[in-house]
């Protein structure tokens, strides 16, 4: 097992940080929340073309937080001081001075569409998975990433995407604006999908990513993702959220 969250700078301009996690899905932990923002400022500073957001291995992109340390126990008050610094490093990314790509290498639920949300750009490997799926475990999305997906796609969409708690497909998502390329499993690897972002200038994406953010406007965005981060935690004690982290932990026993 290597460090859980690398960066590199590509001979191309362009910065990679990647979960490293995979025996664990790439779940995110508290260790992990700590170093993506460390690696998200290191990457700052390397003048990129862009910066990309990927998981490691072939399945998960990532799943989530991680159960074992936001487990049932806590206290509202304890879940919402675990779950703040994600909502900061999401934070992070809209203040981030080129454009973020998620790079979808697997499935991603709970957090981790959060995380793939607050990315300015979602391209996805063929046949993945996504799920906003924090409805069916009793709580809401907690890390600001819900406040963002109604920003991101048709609000509508989102309530419904969110409130069902559906695990929908790739094709599908790409249909409703959330994915921007699906790429076939055989091109993955080549990488030539990133040749139209490599192509441009750092100023010309700095200039973009600046319009961009003069649009979503991440200073207004805080307040709702701070509430969202509350009302999140406002429902750990619940039933229904104790009664599912349990499920989850007993699955194998
Ligand atoms: C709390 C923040 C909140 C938010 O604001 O959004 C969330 O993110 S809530 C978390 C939502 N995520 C989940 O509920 C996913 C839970 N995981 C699963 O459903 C499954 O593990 C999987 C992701 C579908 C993968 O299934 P499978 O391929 O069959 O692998 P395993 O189930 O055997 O898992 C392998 C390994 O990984 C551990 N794991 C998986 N997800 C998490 C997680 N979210 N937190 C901690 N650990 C996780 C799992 O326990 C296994 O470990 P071992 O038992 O040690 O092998």
């Amino acid at each position: 097992m290597g460090e859980l969250i690398t960066y590199e700078r590509h001979m191309d301009d362009y910065g990679i940080i990647r979960l490293n996690r995979p025996e664990k899905r790439n779940a995110i932990s508290m260790e992990m929340t700590a170093l993506l923002k460390d690696k998200i400022q290191k990457a700052e500073k390397d003048n990129l073309k862009f910066l990309i957001i990927t998981g490691a291995g072939n399945t998960m992109f990532a799943a989530g937080g991680d159960l074992s340390e936001l487990h049932g126990e806590l206290s509202s008050e304890e879940a919402y001081f675990r779950l703040f610094p994600m909502m900061e490093v999401l934070e992070s990314i809209l203040y981030f001075p080129v454009p973020v790509i998620a790079k979808l290498n697997g499935n991603a639920l709970g957090g981790g569409c959060e995380l793939a949300t607050a990315c300015d750009i979602r391209i996805a490997k063929e046949n993945t998975k996504f799920g906003y799926i924090q409805s069916t475990i009793g709580i809401l999305p907690g890390w600001g990433g819900g406040a963002l997906l109604y920003e991101k796609v048709q609000p509508s969409f989102a309530l419904d995407w969110i409130t069902r708690g559906d695990v929908l497909s790739v094709q599908e998502l790409k249909d409703r604006g959330w994915i921007h390329q699906i790429i076939e499993e055989e091109s993955w690897e080549d990488e030539k999908y990133l040749s139209p972002y490599i192509e441009k200038s750092a100023q010309q994406m700095r200039l973009l990513k600046a319009q961009y953010r003069a649009v979503i406007q991440p200073e207004e965005l805080r307040r709702r993702m701070v509430e969202e981060v509350k009302a999140s935690a406002s429902l750990w004690e619940s039933e229904a959220h104790k009664k599912a982290l349990e499920n989850f932990s007993l699955r194998k026993k």
